[in-house]
């Protein structure tokens, strides 16, 4: 039993804009500057992703369909739920014009495709089973890596996405040249050495697969190094970072335009809209500046290797200050989806005290009737609508105090004397307020206990 979806594709205008952001701007990283043409070239296609040329009819494999080894069948609320979490909705311009549910006449009878089977179906289509249903159906096939793949290639817009969607593209590769060579070794061809070299064929290949897996490997460490310097600037400016985490299309960018109020942020309806890791600064109550980190969705089973490749663009997450985990309470798979986004999280090694201190906020009330929130410490928002947010900023701060060990005082500053001068330059001065006294002010700042410590060393008797 498996299910299918077949698609009828248009060719629709592509969201080209380029959204720009500071961590892609070279001239700010330094000296170090990897130049548009050279991660094109690693960007170049070499994958046939291209779905939906032309107007033929293609089969997907469908992505989310939960098909353990006992589970042959899939009832009609079943392939509901396949449709209502199905990637198939977010391919722009893509119709669905045909469902087909293949089933086994006998339940134990697992392997329907021949040497296929389930599992590799959701993982990874091999090249001669991805062959044998092409040719069974007369229809090009899919596998979900290869769609997501597609997703991910079309919503690429930083260097860092491109390079590492190029290196996710790697294992496709290795597996189509290994299914070429078996062809040609039937054939008597593919083993033979190529005349003085002393390799063959495919060893070439190989080495040239290698060598493009090495280069794009050494690119992107060139542009991680770029980001760790970003970072530590950051930190000297003593700015805290906020990362805004959760499952694809929960409403992680849409959440941090409405904090920030920054204009170029795109949300989208639409899986994986954000590929890169963008920083954008907001402002808290007491008019601390935070930086909101956009990060990508997660997807339940994503394909490993993608996950792989992508982790190193979540490593920014274990150095921030507090996470904010977005939920789309409004989606019937909610809480699944939670569980799964704290796996990756638990995954990725995140230190306890920020695990321990994840803000869960629960979006898209607005399109639930009457919301009535069963988990407790949670906070109800809507991003689009703008409602909870004081709240939200509100905790936010709570939060990056604690984190920080920042705390907010009034100071009675003498004006005569230096100590002004120091709080602006050691700490965020926010409101000076003159006292009836000419000489005295109070004066409200964020300080470290650390900074406050020293203050109280220089100033105690003053
Ligand atoms: N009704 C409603 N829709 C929302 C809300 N927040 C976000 N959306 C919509 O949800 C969709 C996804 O929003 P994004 O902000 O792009 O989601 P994301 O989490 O950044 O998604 P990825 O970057 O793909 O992981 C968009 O169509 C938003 O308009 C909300 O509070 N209410
Ligand atoms: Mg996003």
């Amino acid at each position: 039993m498996d299910i299918t979806i077949s698609l009828s594709a248009e060719q629709g205008n592509r969201n080209t804009t380029e959204h720009s952001n500071a961590e892609d701007d070279d001239t700010e990283g330094g000296e170090d500057v990897i130049g548009d043409s050279e991660v094109d070239e690693l960007f170049h296609q070499f994958v046939p992703t291209a779905i939906g040329d032309g107007d033929h009819r293609v089969f997907i494999v469908h992505p989310d369909v939960k098909w353990g080894s006992k589970k042959q069948y899939l009832t009609t609320a079943e392939l509901q739920m396949a449709e209502a979490v199905g990637l198939v909705q977010t391919l722009q311009n893509w119709t669905v014009v045909d469902k087909v549910i293949m089933s086994t006449k006998t339940p134990e009878k697992r392997k329907i495709f021949g040497k296929g089977n389930f599992q590799t179906l959701t993982e990874r289509l091999s090249p001669p089973a991805e062959r044998e249903l092409q040719e069974a159906w007369g229809v090009k096939v899919f596998d979900r890596y290869t769609v997501v793949l597609h997703i991910f290639r079309r919503n690429a817009r930083t260097k860092e996405a491109k390079l590492q969607i190029s290196l996710a593209e790697i294992p496709l590769l290795r597996s189509r040249l290994k299914n070429e060579v078996a062809n040609l070794d039937q054939q008597g061809g593919g083993s033979r050495y190529i005349m003085g070299s002393g390799e063959t064929a495919m060893e070439v290949q190989q080495r040239l697969l290698k060598e493009r897996e090495l280069k794009i490997q050494a690119t992107l460490e060139r542009l991680r190094r770029k980001r760790h310097l970003l970072r530590s600037q950051r930190k000297n400016k003593d700015f805290p970072t906020v990362s805004v985490m959760g499952y694809t299309n929960c409403g992680k960018t849409t959440l941090i335009k409405a904090l920030t109020g920054d204009a170029g942020l795109q949300p989208k309806d639409q899986l994986f809209a954000t590929l890169d890791v963008t920083v954008h600064a907001g402002e808290l109550p007491s008019h601390m500046t935070v930086l909101y980190v956009d990060t990508i969705g997660f997807l339940s089973q994503l394909p490993h290797q993608l996950i792989d490749s992508f982790s190193a663009t979540l490593e920014d997450v274990t150095h921030s200050d507090l996470i904010i985990h977005v939920r789309d309470i409004s989606h019937p798979e909610t809480v699944s989806q939670k569980v799964n986004v704290l796996n990756v999280l638990k995954n990725l090694q995140i230190p306890d005290r920020l695990m321990n201190t994840i803000i869960e906020v629960h979006n898209k009330v607005d399109l639930i009737s009457e919301y009535d929130p069963t988990e407790p410490d949670c906070l109800p928002i809507s991003a689009l609508k703008e409602l909870g947010l004081e709240d939200l900023r509100q905790k936010v701060e709570e939060g990056i105090m604690k984190s920080t060990g920042k705390q907010i005082l009034s100071l009675k500053v003498d004006l005569s004397s230096p100590q002004l001068g120091w709080l602006y330059k050691e700490a965020t001065v926010q409101e000076v307020e003159a006292g009836g006294d000419d000489c005295m002010a109070t004066v409200k700042v964020i300080i470290s206990a650390a900074a406050y410590g020293r203050y109280r060393k220089l100033f105690q008797n003053t």
